[in-house]
């Protein structure tokens, strides 16, 4: 029989989806596939975001010509990041900007992550 408790002996990854799809509300939309996943990540790789060790999450550092800039890409973001309903972890000081991305709802990364992490990248070099 099909329990939750036996979902922790299948891959990270299916238990992953399962906690996805439970917890948010049976829309597995936002789960990334393998294949979706490896492409993303050499996407994002290639400008900046980093994988974390310890979670399944993505990092960048981002340095802005002054605090008032740094300030105005998070004002942007924020806003965006509400309308998503999907927010990031995020550090400011003064024009420096250290945003972690993961998906609370799943444990880990989902659509939504690099969906906002490719707002942030045209955000920040539209600026
Ligand atoms: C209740 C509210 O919809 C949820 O807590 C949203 C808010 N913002 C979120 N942001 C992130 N990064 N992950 C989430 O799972 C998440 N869930």
């Amino acid at each position: 029989m099909f329990t939750l408790s036996s979902v922790r002996q299948w891959p990270r990854a299916l238990s992953r989806l399962t906690r996805c799809y439970s917890r948010a509300g049976g829309m597995a939309a936002d789960w990334l596939s393998s294949a979706e996943r490896e492409q993303f990540l050499l996407e994002l790789k290639d400008t900046g975001w980093m994988e974390v060790e310890d979670r399944d999450a993505l990092h960048k550092e981002l340095h802005f010509k002054s605090f008032n800039q740094a300030f105005g890409f998070m004002c942007r973001v924020a806003l965006q990041a509400e309308k998503m309903n999907h927010h990031p972890e995020w550090f400011n000081v003064y024009n420096k900007v250290q945003i972690t991305l993961s998906t609370h709802d799943c444990g880990g990364l989902s659509k939504k992550d690099i969906r906002l992490a490719k707002f942030i990248d045209k955000v920040a070099l539209s600026l």
